[in-house]
């Protein structure tokens, strides 16, 4: 676990992230928030890369000012700005960190298998694609098996199959991991086992994704003609996306059905963010 007690951190005078209270326990929290809410601070924070102003941080192993390397030992950290040694292999870059880290280098040639990069394990990394290199910084965030794993927006980069191959490993370490996800990309993180929203350097929400879906509002889905949206203005309407023959797939939050030809959905964690970070309710 990590806990934060009355944490602030400031920039240029400014107040940017500010938490009173918050525990983050072993399992997969998704962090969301916009652009500037306070996310990447945050887990810099707890990978203890910055420090905070006022307040603690601590960890199952005590506090940074007393056990700094030890909790340091057991922190795997992806910035979103990660920048690997060009020069170096794969294969040899890991079993240098598995030296620094203390871990089996066994552990490398397995971690380089379970993210498909056993190919490349022996080509300069400057040469590999942006969407390996992005593999290549988990697995080194993942090296001597971390009790805390902070992932700044991990999915960057990666296409559809490989964001399900990586969420999938992700959620297997977060049975004995505490695991905390920046992204923008919700829908990728539906089995998350925690959610917290910054707003403006706050935390407004923090707890389950299902207790995050339940709006005030409800989410109702149909196919209509573009020029349908007179008849329900006052509903917020989420995507539009074209079907063809001129109709619109349309995705609309409301308390009450917007009218003939749309139905009911399931609230996804996407559409609570939008009507959330709106304050649609
Ligand atoms: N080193 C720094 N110096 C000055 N201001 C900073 C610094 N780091 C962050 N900030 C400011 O703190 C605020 C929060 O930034 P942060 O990068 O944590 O947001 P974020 O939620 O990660 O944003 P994004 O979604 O765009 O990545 C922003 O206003 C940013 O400009």
């Amino acid at each position: 676990m990590i806990r934060l007690h009355r944490v602030s951190r400031s920039y240029e005078g400014q107040i940017r992230l500010q938490a009173d209270d918050l525990l983050l326990s072993t399992g997969l929290t998704l962090l969301v928030g916009r652009n500037g809410s306070g996310k990447s601070t945050l887990l810099r924070l707890l990978a203890t890369a910055d420090f905070p102003d006022a307040g603690e941080i601590s960890y199952r192993e005590g506090s940074p000012r007393e056990q700094l390397p030890l909790i340091r030992s057991r922190i795997g950290y992806v910035p979103s700005d990660v920048e690997l040694h060009e020069d170096m292999t794969p294969l040899r870059l890991l079993k240098y960190m598995c030296l620094l880290k203390g871990a089996d280098p066994v552990q490398a040639d397995r971690l380089l298998g379970e993210f498909e990069l056993l190919d490349v394990n022996r080509k300069r990394i400057g040469t590999l694609s942006q969407g390996m290199q992005q593999r290549l910084a988990i697995c080194q965030a993942l090296l001597g098996s971390p009790r805390y794993l902070l992932l700044d927006e991990p999915l960057n980069y990666l296409d559809s199959f490989q964001r399900k191959a990586v969420t999938r490993i992700l959620y297997r370490h977060a049975r004995s991991c505490v695991i905390v996800v920046a992204a923008h990309e919700l829908s990728e993180w539906n089995e998350a086992d925690q959610l917290l929203w910054l707003d403006e350097g706050r935390p407004a929400f923090y707890g389950t994704p299902q207790l995050w879906r339940q709006t005030t509002l409800r989410v109702w889905q149909g196919i209509l003609p573009a020029d349908a949206r007179t008849s329900w203005k006052e509903a917020y309407v989420m995507v539009k996306k074209p079907i063809g023959n001129n109709d619109l797939q349309w995705r609309v939050f409301g308390r009450d059905c917007p009218g003939p030809g749309f139905e009911e959905v399931g609230t996804t964690i996407e559409d609570a963010y939008f009507i959330r970070s709106r304050r649609l309710e």
